[in-house]
């Protein structure tokens, strides 16, 4: 089966919310609540296709040293399997602002619950409530 490596991000407020956004109308899994991210590029790395990704879907900058490991999820589709490191990150410049017209919620860490999310960011919850 086809791996699928996509990099996600917990980007994390000053009041300790995680920023979710709902994938549109028209995709995949339209309505569900992700992390930012995207499908790493050949030739990118992980945080070089977040750093692109940020910018692209919400307007802001970041750098290297302020994406930290937090976890990962694996998970099988129909058709390939995703593999999603998900990184932690509290600092940036510029105002968030979805970029591409999607929805965006700041959510406390017990409340992720109430967002429909993929079912490959199911076992991420529990993981992030702990850790936040
Ligand atoms: N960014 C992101 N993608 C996720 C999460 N959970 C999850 O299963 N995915 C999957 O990872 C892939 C990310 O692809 P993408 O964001 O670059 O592209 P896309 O939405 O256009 O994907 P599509 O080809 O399914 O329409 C999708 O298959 C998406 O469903 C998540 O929390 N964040």
């Amino acid at each position: 089966m086809k791996l699928l490596l996509v990099s996600a991000v917990a980007l994390i407020d000053v009041e300790g919310r995680i920023l979710l956004a709902q994938r549109p109308e028209g995709k995949s899994m339209a309505g569900l609540w992700e992390f930012p991210g995207g499908k790493v590029e050949p030739g990118e790395t992980p945080e070089a296709c977040l750093i692109r990704e940020l910018r692209e879907e919400l307007g802001i900058e970041t750098q290297e040293s302020c994406l930290a490991p937090l976890t990962f999820a694996s998970h099988s589709y129909e058709g390939f399997h995703l593999l999603m490191p998900l990184f932690a990150c509290r600092k940036w410049t510029g105002q968030v602002a979805p970029q591409e017209g999607q929805q965006l919620s700041w959510v406390k860490a017990n409340a992720l619950r109430d967002y429909p999310m993929p079912p490959a960011d199911e076992p991420l919850i529990p993981i992030l409530r702990d850790w936040l």
